[in-house]
């Protein structure tokens, strides 16, 4: 009998390494994206935050409001009515105390959501910076790559209902984090990601597990290696949905982001200049560029395109 087509992200088993090294490198150079199974952090708590997301959802108004940006972007984002089914809440730098306070603190967070936010907020910082040594191991690199790195959290509420079915709730974009690692809603699909041939791709809801994206410091990094994955949102049934995401974005103020000298090969020169993560994400909002176009200023002249 032939093998059964694959499709769909990957799978990567996390208690599988370092077996599972080439796996990673593959799927983060041909997707930009693969679900991630065995991680440690506990179903209870799992399902433990998504009951803490939807409480805060339910907060009235001019409490979500009082969760205000740090940086742009980074706080509650209201339904708009251009962008009406999507409503998010945001946490910039969930590595320090004082911010995961803050935030609960806005929110009027009970002492138990709280305690479920910093425990969500440190097994996901944990199996980021793992993620980070596994992906530099994939390329022959021992580094704690993403030590030190600035996180945020985005958690996101679709307002999906029966007239909405068919329409976008988020527009296709790329993430300009080094990766994103997603908490999708258990059973509401919705997301989808575009696959080499330029073909949308349905990431269907695995309970239990967590989803990765690459994105655009992660292809800068891989000096132009790794994929940026495009990805959307898709309203494809009448039920909230609701998902979790924490960006890994890159090192913390003027430390640049560029590949390491090992990627580099005399046939395979820098592809990107270094440049601050600051500094592009201003670039990248200033443009109102959305999926990574913005990268292009730091080509490299006469480097092989990526
Ligand atoms: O809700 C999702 O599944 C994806 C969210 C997303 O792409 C984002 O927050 O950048
Ligand atoms: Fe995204």
């Amino acid at each position: 009998m032939a093998a059964a087509e694959i499709t769909g992200i990957p799978t990567i088993d996390l208690i599988d390494f370092p077996r599972q090294s080439e796996k990673l490198l593959q799927a983060c150079e041909d997707w930009g994206s693969f679900r991630l199974i065995n991680h440690d952090v506990p179903l209870t708590l799992l399902s433990e935050v998504k009951s803490v997301v939807r409480s805060l959802f339910d907060r009235p108004d001019e409490i979500k409001r009082r969760n205000t940006a740090v940086i742009p972007g980074s706080g509650y984002l209201a339904l708009k009515p251009d962008y009406p089914l999507y409503e998010a809440l945001g946490l910039y730098d969930i590595v320090s105390d004082n911010a995961l306070d803050n935030f609960c603190s806005q929110l009027d967070a009970t002492p138990q959501e709280r305690e479920t936010m910093k425990l969500f907020a440190g097994k996901l910082h944990e199996l980021g910076k793992d993620l980070g040594r596994k992906i530099a191991a994939s390329v022959g690199l021992t580094s704690n790559l993403f030590d030190g790195w600035t996180c945020q959290f985005r958690i996101n509420k679709y307002h999906f209902t029966e007239e909405t079915v068919g329409s976008v709730g988020v527009i296709t974009h790329t993430d300009s984090s080094f990766l994103t690692i997603l908490l999708d809603d258990e059973s509401v699909g919705g997301l989808e990601v575009l696959d080499k041939s330029g073909t949308f791709v349905a990431v269907d809801p695995l309970p239990g597990s967590l989803l990765v994206n690459l994105g655009d410091v992660a292809k800068v990094w891989s000096n132009g290696r790794m994929c940026n994955v495009k990805h959307r949102v898709m309203c494809k049934e009448a039920v909230t949905r609701f998902s979790v995401a924490m960006f890994v974005l890159g090192p913390k103020e003027e430390e640049a982001i560029e590949a390491p000298a090992e990627l580099l090969k005399p046939d395979q020169p820098r592809v990107y200049h270094p440049f601050t993560y600051n500094e592009y994400r201003k670039l990248r909002i200033a443009h109102g560029h959305q999926a990574g176009e913005a990268l292009s200023i730091y080509e490299v002249e006469n480097a092989p395109s990526a």
